[in-house]
């Protein structure tokens, strides 16, 4: 029997994820070891202070503050510290001393891509990150392999779990954001500082990687539009429901066509608040859950679930980059990191286009449907759906007229015109919601 080849593996962080990690690798060395066709050797863990107190109990002589020696003697680097420096110089180092890595860094990924893809090819080693986007969930292979025989035309994606859960809160107990976000903090979900989460960039970061592989065009974060959700009211939740939506962050990336209205074709890449059917397959997405939902020409809708989050469940998705990293160094041959066929120029948000959800608080006066409708046609934007409650007193007199107005696709900024003109009429008391709308 030929002798197992031994590979050295360097761990950078021992953070939630990192720890979860390196107590996988000890435990179940010898399934992975079958698995990678090596021996993966914890060689060693890089640590900003020895002495911490750590929720896994690992072999103190693992330990080190010298991630750069550890980096330039290993054949295998795992990069789950988190942030920009010293994590890019680290995996630069790793990836020029001919060592594959496996990042879970979605923000240096989304900040500072290209520079490590290209650095990646150069060296001809393996660049992976699957635990990047929606944690333990597998999208980014399927993506990149699976459906490498396909063309995505778009994916909405449920991508980070504490908007997930803090909207999820409201919409089934009719919690205010400030309360949902604070259970989402108590229960462990949302960082300390929960800017990243409840203001997209974390899913922008997200969405720009799954744009890039979809679309085989390195798109950065700067053309990602970005909302996030600190401005949907309780209001919007409620008057959604009554619609029969669901609000969700979704994360879109989708290819779009302007060529009949004098554009060209590009990719609309962006995050923010959205309307979803409740019997669109992302509106069962609850509490922190991930999904990403695909449509591809020939394989039609599809959908992955799990774990977007959490040390165990994101070490299950290293660890899976891992070995197929480390099989690639057994069998040899070049790494595959992403490939970037074609340049799709990314759409600014006003050339995007989607439906609108706009609620209404109107005068009960003849005519004013009417004037509604007619500003609507005036700007090309052509209405699905429009429903008039009127809200009566006990003594049965008008209190006020709601009303509901759902457009076919219109392009952002045909939609923003035709808002502000309906704000100019005087029968218009006050525009109560305007949200995106997708799946219908
Ligand atoms: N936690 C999750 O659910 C999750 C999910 C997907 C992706 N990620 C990504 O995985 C990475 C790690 O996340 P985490 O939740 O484990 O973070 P964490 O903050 O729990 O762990 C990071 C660890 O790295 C250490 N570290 C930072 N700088 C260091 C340095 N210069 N030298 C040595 N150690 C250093 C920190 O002390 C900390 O222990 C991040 O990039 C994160 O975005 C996390
Ligand atoms: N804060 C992120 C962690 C996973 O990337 C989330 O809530 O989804
Ligand atoms: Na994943």
């Amino acid at each position: 029997m030929s002798e197992v080849r031994t590979l050295k593996v360097a761990l950078l962080g021992c953070g939630n994820v990192g720890a979860q990690v390196a107590r996988i690798l000890l435990d179940d060395a010898d399934a992975l070891a079958a698995r990678s066709g090596a021996r993966l050797e914890l060689s060693g863990i890089a640590v900003r202070n020895l002495d911490s107190e750590r929720d896994v109990e690992l072999p103190r002589e693992l330990f080190t503050t010298d991630a750069d020696t550890l980096v330039k003697d290993a054949d295998l680097v795992i990069e789950l510290m988190g942030g920009i420096e010293p994590a890019r110089s680290l995996i630069l180092t790793a990836m020029q001393n001919g060592a594959c890595v496996v990042t879970g860094n979605k923000a240096l990924l989304a900040q500072d891509g290209p520079t490590l893809y290209e650095e990646a090819d150069k060296a001809g080693v393996q660049l992976s990150y699957e635990a990047a986007v929606a944690g333990a969930i597998p999208i980014l292979r399927p993506i990149r392999d699976s459906l490498s025989g396909d063309r995505i035309t778009r994916v909405l994606g449920i991508v980070n779990g504490t908007t997930n859960f803090i909207l999820d809160q409201m919409d089934s107990t009719g919690a205010q954001f400030a309360d949902a976000l604070a259970e989402a903090q108590r229960l462990g979900y949302a960082e300390a500082d929960p800017t990243a989460d409840v203001e997209g960039y974390d899913a922008a970061a997200k969405a720009a990687i799954l744009a890039s592989l979809s679309f085989h065009t390195r798109f950065a974060l700067e053309d990602v539009y970005c909302e996030g959700i600190t401005k949907v009211s309780a209001a919007d939740i409620a008057a959604a429901k009554e619609a029969g939506f669901v609000i969700k962050l979704l994360a879109i990336a989708e290819k779009i066509n302007n060529a009949k209205d004098g554009g060209g074709e590009g990719v609309s890449v962006r995050v923010h608040p959205t309307l979803l059917p409740r019997e669109h397959p992302l509106a069962a997405v609850r509490g922190a859950f991930n999904a990403v939902f695909i449509e591809a020409e020939n394989a039609g809708e599809l959908m992955f679930y799990g774990q977007g989050a959490g040390g165990t469940p994101t070490a299950s998705a290293v660890l899976g980059d891992l070995v197929s990293a480390a099989r690639r160094v057994v069998l040899g041959g070049p790494g595959r990191t992403e490939t970037t066929t074609g340049y799709v120029p990314a759409l600014s948000i006003n050339a995007s286009t989607t439906s609108y959800y706009i609620g209404l608080d109107v005068a009960d006066q003849a005519g004013v449907l009417a004037r509604i409708t007619h500003i609507f046609a005036e700007h090309g934007v052509s209405i699905e759906i429009m429903r008039q409650t009127i809200h009566r007193d006990a003594a049965s007199r008008v209190e006020s007229a709601e009303l509901k107005i759902v457009t076919h696709r219109a392009s952002e900024a045909a939609l923003a015109a035709t808002v502000e003109a309906i704000k100019g009429l005087d029968v218009i008391n006050s525009v109560t919601s305007v949200l995106r709308v997708e799946g219908v």
